[in-house]
């Protein structure tokens, strides 16, 4: 199943652990990616994490993983809920995807309801706090078939 991930986390997700403790946690960003990596390691799994707070570095790096990852785990942050170019790219570069929200954002306001995303993921994690990342790595490391590479 997947053997490479590419984890994205989207604008102000930098933030993690500083702000807002009640909604997201007071688990850093770093200590995230660190505890992915510690995961995907055990496993032999190649992961790659990038946050970023600008949609273009974003889609230029879904854009670069064609080809060579088999797997996104994906926070968009409140990308979620405005990107048709998030989910433009992500169609385009044809790699299986699973959408991550630490928070669930059904609980909460009206327009955190809608994702521009959720009709096209793999599977869809929200709720969970920081350990949605764990069960979305999991995941895909249990259930997504990397494509088949193109000759
Ligand atoms: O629950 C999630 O993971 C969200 O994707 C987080 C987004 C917010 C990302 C900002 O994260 C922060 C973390 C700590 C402090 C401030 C912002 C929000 O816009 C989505 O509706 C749900």
């Amino acid at each position: 199943m997947a053997k490479s991930i590419l984890l994205i986390n989207g604008p102000n997700l930098n933030l993690l652990g500083t702000r807002e403790p009640t909604v997201y946690g007071s688990t850093t960003l770093p200590q995230v990616t660190e505890s992915a990596q510690k995961q995907c390691s055990a496993r032999s799994i190649y992961l790659e994490s990038i946050q970023s707070n600008h949609e273009g570095v974003l889609i230029d790096r879904i854009h670069e993983a064609r080809g060579n990852i088999d797997a996104i785990v994906i926070n968009p942050g409140a990308l979620t809920h405005t990107s048709v170019a998030l989910r433009d790219a992500l169609l385009a570069v044809e790699i299986p995807f699973v959408e991550v929200h630490i928070s669930n954002i059904h609980k909460r306001e009206a327009f955190r309801h809608h994702s521009y995303l959720s009709d096209k993921a793999e599977a869809i994690i929200c709720g969970l706090g920081v350990y949605g990342y764990e069960a979305a790595i999991e995941y895909a490391v249990r259930y997504i078939k990397p494509k088949e590479k193109a000759q």
